[in-house]
């Protein structure tokens, strides 16, 4: 399974509550892993980054390449003080932040904070349901698209019991709008086929008359669902495709191109 499914750190307590509700202030962070790699996706793939992958999420797509964070979390909990300590030990000057959902915790602003106090360019890889105040210097947000409901046919563990709670909360266009509004954003979807597209461009009129600020067509990416080289051999050329014919910004998976779907890349 993608992402380190046996974090040798010393154990904290479970974050199956994260799951279910907004974590407040906590004594660190929910770590699956925090690894040095090239950003994979995006306006700044290629950039090497540190990455911080939190524990927890409020969604479950059953896509998820970072099963151990939502379907079955597994992680350590760390202080922000070591956090940062392993962070410096990298001498990067760009640090990811995702997980999971990493907007699911409120000490995620207390790393951000400290991360913009040190002069990291900082990146928020999020769903975009959770809107939260924090100095990023830019919001990734992948809204999540009904083709990534755990229906029971394509659920990865259950019998499709997430499916109902999936639907009801993948999309907050409220948080969304805020997000565009108050930060500079990529809007990253992750694209299986056309079938995909009426769903994108409604939300991107909602959204464009929720926000007050512009959303270039230039920002909104499409990326291809696969969590490995074989999969995105099947989706890549067509959302590629896809790009050109609604003048969207392509964004390739570069970690996956170069390692496949090895944890801590
Ligand atoms: C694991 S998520 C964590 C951040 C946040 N929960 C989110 O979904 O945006 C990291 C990124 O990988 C994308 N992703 C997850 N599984 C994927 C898959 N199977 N194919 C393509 N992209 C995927 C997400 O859309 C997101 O942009
Ligand atoms: N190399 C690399 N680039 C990434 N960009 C976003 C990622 C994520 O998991 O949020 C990711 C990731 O997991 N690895
Ligand atoms: S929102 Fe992100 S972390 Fe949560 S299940 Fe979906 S892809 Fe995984
Ligand atoms: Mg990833």
């Amino acid at each position: 399974m993608p992402v380190s499914d046996s974090v040798d750190r010393e154990a904290g307590p479970d974050v199956d509550t994260a799951d279910d509700e907004r974590v407040g202030a906590a004594d660190g962070l929910p770590i699956n892993e925090l690894f040095y790699s090239l950003q994979g996706e995006g306006t700044l793939a290629g950039l090497p980054s540190v990455f911080v992958r939190t524990s927890g999420c409020n969604l479950r797509c059953w896509f998820c390449d970072s099963y151990h964070t939502s379907w079955e979390p597994t992680h350590a909990w760390l202080d922000l003080e070591a956090i940062l300590a392993e962070i410096d030990a990298h001498d990067a000057d760009h640090v990811v932040l995702t997980g999971g959902e990493p907007l699911l915790h409120e000490e995620s602003v207390a790393l951000l904070e400290a991360l913009d106090d040190r002069g990291y360019h900082t990146t928020v890889e999020t769903n975009g349901t959770i809107y939260r105040d924090a100095p990023i210097d830019l919001v990734s947000v992948s809204p999540k698209l009904a083709s990534s409901t755990p229906t029971p046919e394509r659920d990865p563990k259950g019998e499709g019991e997430w499916a109902k709670r999936h639907e009801r909360d993948r999309i907050d266009v409220d948080a969304l709008a805020r997000l565009v509004a108050e930060y500079d954003v990529q809007l990253k979807f992750v694209v299986t086929d056309a079938e995909d597209m009426p769903e994108i461009l409604d939300l991107l009129v909602e959204l464009r008359a929720a926000a007050d600020v512009p959303v270039p067509d230039d920002d909104v990416l499409l990326m291809p669902e696969g969590a490995t080289r074989e999969r995105l051999a099947e989706t890549r050329g067509r959302v590629a495709e896809l790009a050109m014919e609604h003048g969207f910004r392509y964004t390739p998976r570069l970690h996956v191109d170069l390692w496949n779907d090895a944890p801590e890349t």
